[in-house]
């Protein structure tokens, strides 16, 4: 079945085992995960691998409970400044505008930063301190996270068959776990003409996400860019009844760099407000990650450091954000070390 949507977009959904794809200006670029398909977990493996991005259809979560929250979302982010201004401010949760993280970053964007434990004594704070009707905006919240968490163990169990691992829930025990650590983000990037000399408008910086996986879902508004293999920035077409995942840098320690977890950011040069939602899968801060050794091929090395997720995110919070947060945690290559005597020389 050939589905086209606009002239310019392309969109397969075979129901065979051949992968699909979005099709932009006649590149095949971002894989298409169809969750009923029964080679689903093969593609998943596929795209974890080629792209560290996808995008799934066939979901099952109801577009009702997406709308709904993100109308309550528009709510809150169309109030006047001053009465946003009254909200816990982001540190890391809370209520941010333009800056992003503690260390100098900026972007076109406002954004409500909060932890999945919603019933925590900040969350309350958090809820309590916007204005309008948060306990209803919490059970929307609460309803949309337990359905996101529930479509990324799914991915991650698949993942897990796809690469015939014993323990199915090698990856989404992590996400499952009562201490997990994961969060939730609601961005409004506000309309922005597009600025003079073709420059671009960043709305959310270059970056890759820490956590294990994060499950996007915007508006059906443009923005969201993702980096190829050769660093080139591909538009990603929204799609405001489909959910975008992406590996995070987790996942791409567990898998030694098999999985990549995929350089993103977002560019505002539309007239009408992008809005997205973000969950981030992320492990028990206790957690020890390191490459799992049943994924690791006779005689291959560990690439990385063993660390615990409390650790990585002590130094993801000290880095910017388009830093390579994982290069700290690399190990030296034994075949890079060059022998002292050639230090410094010529060699060839
Ligand atoms: C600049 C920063 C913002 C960030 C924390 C950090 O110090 C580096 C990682 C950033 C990031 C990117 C993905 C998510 O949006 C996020 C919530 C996360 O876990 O890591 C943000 C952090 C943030 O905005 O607090
Ligand atoms: O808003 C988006 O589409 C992406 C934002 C993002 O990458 C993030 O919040 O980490
Ligand atoms: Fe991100």
């Amino acid at each position: 079945m050939v589905i086209y949507s606009k002239p310019s977009l392309l969109e397969q959904n075979f129901s065979t085992p051949i992968r699909t794809f979005i099709k932009h200006q006649q590149k095949t670029i971002i894989p298409v995960i169809d969750m009923s398909n029964p080679y689903a977990k093969h593609n998943i493996v596929k795209a974890c691998e080629e792209y560290g991005f996808f995008k799934v259809i066939n979901h099952g979560i109801p577009m009702e409970l997406m709308s709904a929250l993100e109308s309550e979302a528009v709510k809150f982010f169309s109030l006047p400044q001053f009465e946003k201004d009254k909200a816990v401010p982001a540190s890391p949760f809370g209520y941010g505008n333009k800056k992003v993280g503690p260390n100098g970053d900026v972007g076109w964007i406002e954004y409500l930063l909060l932890s999945t434990k919603l019933d925590s004594a900040s969350s309350s704070q958090l809820f309590n301190s916007l204005r309008g009707n948060p306990d209803f905006f919490r059970s929307l919240v609460k309803s949309y996270i337990g359905s996101v968490k529930n479509l990324a163990t799914e991915v991650l169990r698949l993942l897990a068959d796809g690469l015939m691992m014993q323990e199915r829930n090698v990856f989404s025990r992590l996400l499952e776990d009562e201490e997990s650590d994961s969060i939730f983000r609601l961005n409004h990037y506000p309309p922005c003409p597009p600025p003079p000399n073709h420059r671009n408008t960043v709305g959310f910086g270059e970056h890759t996400d820490p956590q294990v996986i994060s499950v996007l879902r915007s508006n059906n508004i443009t923005g969201l860019q993702i980096a190829d293999k050769n660093g080139s920035w591909i538009p990603v077409p929204p799609d405001q009844n489909s959910f975008f995942i992406n590996v995070g840098d987790s996942l791409q320690v567990m898998s030694n760099g098999r999985f990549k977890s995929v350089k993103h950011r977002v560019i505002q040069n539309s007239m009408k407000s992008r809005v997205s939602m973000i969950y981030f899968g992320g492990p028990p801060s206790s957690e020890r990650i390191a490459p799992l050794p049943s994924l690791l091929a006779e005689g291959e090395q560990s690439l990385y450091k063993e660390f615990t997720w409390s650790e990585y995110k002590t130094s993801a919070y000290k880095s910017r954000l388009a830093d390579n947060r994982l290069c700290k945690f690399e190990k030296q290559q034994l075949s890079r070390k060059i022998p002292l005597e050639y230090r410094g020389k010529v060699i060839g």
